[in-house]
């Protein structure tokens, strides 16, 4: 399969090892830094792209790609108010693979923490609350796996209606508390805590391996597919 890399940064560089150990051919690099502005010219040998930029470049550079008819995959976090446009252009016909996190032990606690969300729902004396702890070069706040996280629970508990990124005593706000720290590659934890005692689920990412390794399936699941995919659909969660 002949990838293009779009961005070529931390994520970009980690997912070019594990395409190339995978036997693809990455057909082109495309960065701020190397001076080359995407344009859909470039893309016309390109199966798949694979999209890791930052909030303000990711849409402009999704257009692109389907005005090339390339389907895209794409990580990048804290762009998602444009989400209704990219799915309306999926409805007429482009491909496009979204995930907030791209590692398998990340999607098991998505659904780890919907169901513990269930089994809590019936008992009031227990509250919830989140904390992400990212890297300090990290733009977005809080993290998007967080706001995923923030999502299972608010669709599955009767209480809670919003999200909010500070610590709130509103029973129907779910608090998020993002903190930045070094080189940590992401750690997420939802604790429900009583007046007695409390459960918290944690997930630790020891490297970007695994949301590198996530994104190259996506990629290798995407070419020739139209419509909007996420990892529920390439590991049947
Ligand atoms: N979904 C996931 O599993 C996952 C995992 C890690 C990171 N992320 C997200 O991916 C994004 C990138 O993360 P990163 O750690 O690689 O960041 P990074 O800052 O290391 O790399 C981003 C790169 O994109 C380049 N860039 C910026 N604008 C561009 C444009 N218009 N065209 C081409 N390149 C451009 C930058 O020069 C930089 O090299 C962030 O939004 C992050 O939150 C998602
Ligand atoms: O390093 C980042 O930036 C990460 N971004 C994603 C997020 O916002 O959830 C995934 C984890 C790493």
């Amino acid at each position: 399969m002949r990838i293009a890399l779009i961005g070529y940064g931390k994520m970009g560089k980690e997912i070019e090892q594990i395409a190339r150990n995978r036997g693809h051919e990455i057909g082109l690099i495309i960065d701020q830094d190397n001076q080359k502005d995407l344009n859909a010219d470039q893309l016309k040998d390109i199966d798949v792209a694979i999209e890791f930029t930052n909030p303000e470049s990711a849409y402009g550079n999704y257009q692109i790609c389907f005005e090339a008819k390339v389907p895209v995959v794409s990580g990048t976090t804290g762009w998602l108010d444009k989400m209704d446009l990219v799915k309306e252009k999926c409805n007429a016909g482009d491909g496009f693979f979204y995930a907030s996190n791209f590692s398998l032990g990340v999607n098991l606690f998505f659904e780890l923490n919907k169901k513990l969300t269930k089994l809590m729902a019936p008992f009031e004396e227990y509250n919830a609350d989140m904390e992400e702890i990212h890297h300090i070069h990290k733009l977005d706040s809080p993290s998007g796996t967080a706001i995923t996280l923030a999502e299972g629970i608010i669709d599955n508990h009767p209480k809670k209606d919003k999200w909010i990124e500070a610590t709130s005593m509103k029973e129907d706000e779910l608090s998020i508390l993002a903190k930045r720290h070094g080189a940590v590659p992401g750690t997420h934890s939802v604790t429900w805590h009583s007046e007695v005692d409390e459960i918290t689920i944690q997930h630790l990412a020891y490297s970007r391996k695994g949301f590198a390794l996530g994104a190259v399936l996506a990629a290798e699941f995407m070419p020739k597919k139209e419509g909007f995919f996420g990892m529920k659909d390439l590991l049947n969660l």
